[in-house]
Order: C-alpha cells, then structure tokens, then sequence
C-alpha cells in the first residue's frame, strides 16, 4: 500500500471538492491510502510537493487546482510556472500527476473537475500511481 500526498491549490472550493474527491476515490480504489494537504493557490504547489517529498513520508503526489483565465498575463504565470515547477520535480524522480486544470471558464472546470464527467482529479492520481509503478520496477 502506497500513501500518496494530494497536493490541492484551494482556489475555487466548488471545483477543488470535485476533484479531490475524484482523485481520492482513483487511490482508496486501487487499495492506497490518501491524504489531503491544501495550499492558496496553484504557484504553491510544486514548492508544497517539494517539501513533502524531502520528507519521505509519501511515495507519489498528485497535483490538483483550478486556474480559470481572467483579464491579465497573470493566468500564463500561473498556468505555465505552477506546471514547470511540476515537471522540474518530475525529472527529478518524484512520482506525480498533474492535475491542474487551466481553463477558459468554468464551464470547462466544471467538466473536467466532476469525477462523473472528465474525472480529471481521478485521472492524475492514476497518473501519479503509474510513475510510482514505473519508479518500482526500474528501481
Ligand atoms: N489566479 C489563480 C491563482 N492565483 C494565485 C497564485 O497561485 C498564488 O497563490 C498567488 O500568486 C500567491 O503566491 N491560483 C490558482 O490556483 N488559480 C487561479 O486561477
Ligand atoms: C489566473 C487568472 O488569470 C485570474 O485568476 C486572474 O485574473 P485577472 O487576470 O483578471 O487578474
């Protein structure tokens, strides 16, 4: 049994219940063990995971926030920064999925963050539990 950090940028808490518990149902399914640490926005996450790995008290994290675009520059720093910190942990050896979603509006988060539609909190879990696998067998 692996236990895996859930890593939520607690912005929109509508769309964040949906994909935390998508999420959290992908990893108890699959017979793991789920927890939940939440931070403000999506920039803390790859610093928050980080973190939490230095620890070693987890063995796979996955990412989940919501980053709808508004009227500035501000959703590219956002978006783009909050997935380079990500993947810079990735090439790093740290078992994570990515499930940030940056939309247009939140029309588009809604369906992507609701586990019986896109189900994209549950879809990064997976992720995340797939590079675990991958990190095992490669050793
Ligand atoms: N606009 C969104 C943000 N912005 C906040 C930043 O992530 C960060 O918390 C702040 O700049 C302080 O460092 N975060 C989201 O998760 N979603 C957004 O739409
Ligand atoms: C991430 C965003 O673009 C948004 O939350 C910020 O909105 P704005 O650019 O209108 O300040």
């Amino acid at each position: 049994m692996a236990n895996v950090l859930i890593v939520e940028a607690r912005f929109y808490d509508h769309l964040n219940d949906m994909l935390v518990a998508g999420a959290k149902a992908a990893i108890e399914g699959a017979g793991h063990h789920a927890e939940v640490l939440t931070v403000p926005g999506a920039l803390e996450v790859p610093g928050a995971i980080a973190l939490a790995s230095e620890s070693g008290r987890w063995d796979a994290f996955v990412a989940l926030g919501v980053v709808i675009r508004g009227e500035t520059y501000h959703f590219e720093i956002v978006a783009n920064e909050s997935a380079r910190g990500i993947m810079a942990l990735t090439m790093d050896g740290v078992a994570i999925g990515n499930g940030i979603l940056t939309t247009e509006d939140e029309a588009q988060a809604i369906a992507r963050a609701d586990p019986a539609q896109l189900d994209k909190g549950g879809g990064a879990a997976k992720a995340a539990l797939a590079m675990l696998d991958l990190k095992d067998r490669l050793g």
